[in-house]
């Protein structure tokens, strides 16, 4: 009996040793989901974009341009690359930051073949003069090239194919409203319910060949804040646990020692968000305060905080929005063993 369970002990080791180095360089990329089928969760915007390609290619032509609006790491970039794969067209990829001049947005729209997608993440981030450029492409599928420079400059127009855009923004406030009105769908990504991330924890897991237990992945999904791409840094952290404490499998015990030691508890709530937290409740009695005080005090980008850490906090429960600024509730005052002033209690 002993034998055999040893027997059984090395056969797993090998499998999450051996398996685990030759499958060393699976990238992100080799994790995305590459059809509508596959894409974990979402079920009512996947039924919405569904019958939006379904009645873009029964009618033979490019869907109209698409906004996909949500936190980082919610699947954005992976839809889009779906949306190609489900029409069977290739994709461009480009973003706001990467384009610094019109000419620069110029150059890629008048290469597009017909019916190609181009993604631009952080769309939000497009320069004035781009967006302009974009406002006419996407409308009219034109672009107007200048020819020669000063007095004697020209502007000739440019057919273009027609083509889809997919802009991706964590920021849809701040897009202007003439370039949203372009989008012919705009999808709105949700934060990821605890049993969605688990499988789709459990379905990395299988790509990464990893065994976890299902009660391991339960864990690691209640720690994920929501978002894919925390699940799948959070299982490869747990990954490299395994390997080199010769687990033949991921428990829960392992998820636990590992996280902590990643400074992420129970909640999910990482160092940033604790920083925010304990400088609210400690630096500034629990608030309210500006986003601009609270970032200085933590030592991050505003952009970071209120991106990355409130939507989460908010969402959550531990932080409030209020017309005077950011606020701590009492869930956050007793997470950080901290006890809320009697004016926080009765109002959150
Ligand atoms: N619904 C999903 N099902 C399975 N995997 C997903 C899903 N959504 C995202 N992922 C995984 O999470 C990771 C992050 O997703 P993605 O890059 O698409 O996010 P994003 O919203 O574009 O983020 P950002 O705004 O930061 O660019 C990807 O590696 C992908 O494999």
């Amino acid at each position: 009996m002993a034998e055999l369970i040893n027997n059984a002990n090395e056969e797993s080791l090998r499998m999450i040793s051996a398996e685990s180095q030759s499958n060393e360089y699976i990238s992100d990329e080799e994790l995305r989901p590459d059809t509508l089928e596959t894409f974990i969760g979402q079920p009512q915007l996947k039924a919405q974009m569904k019958l939006f390609l379904d009645a873009a290619q029964l009618r033979g032509v490019p869907p109209d341009h698409i906004l996909l609006a949500g936190p980082p790491g919610l699947g954005k970039t992976t839809l889009s690359m779906i949306v190609a794969h489900e029409l069977g067209v290739p994709i461009r990829v480009t973003s706001g930051p990467a384009i610094q001049h019109a000419g620069d947005l110029a150059s890629i729209v008048s290469s597009l073949e017909e019916g190609e997608v181009l993604f631009i993440d952080e769309i939000h981030r497009l320069p004035r003069a781009a967006e302009e450029l974009l406002y006419i492409a996407m409308e009219d599928f034109r672009v107007d090239v200048m020819v020669g420079k000063g007095p004697g400059a020209s502007s000739i127009p440019l057919t273009l194919p027609r083509f889809t855009v997919i802009g991706a923004t964590t920021r849809e406030g701040m897009l202007p409203s003439p370039l949203r009105a372009r989008f012919g769908f705009t999808a709105h990504l949700d934060y990821y319910p605890h049993s969605e991330l688990k499988k789709l924890i459990l379905r990395s897991a299988d790509v990464l060949g990893i065994a976890v237990e299902d009660a391991a992945a339960h864990e690691l999904a209640i720690r994920s804040r929501g978002t894919p791409r925390v699940a799948n840094r959070l299982l490869r952290r747990v990954r490299d646990w395994g390997v080199v404490h010769s687990l033949g499998h991921i428990t829960p015990e392992a998820v636990f020692d590992c996280l902590e030691l990643y400074q992420i508890d129970s909640e999910g709530l990482d160092r940033l968000d604790i920083a925010v937290l304990t400088a609210m409740c400690k630096q500034f009695a629990g608030g309210p305060v500006g986003l601009n005080n609270l970032a200085a005090m933590v030592g991050e980008e505003a952009e970071t905080v209120e991106t990355v850490s409130e939507p989460y906090l908010v969402r959550e429960g531990f932080l409030a929005r209020t017309p005077r600024g950011r606020v701590a509730t009492s869930k956050a005052w007793k997470h950080l063993g901290l006890v809320p002033p009697n004016d926080v209690t009765s109002v959150f």
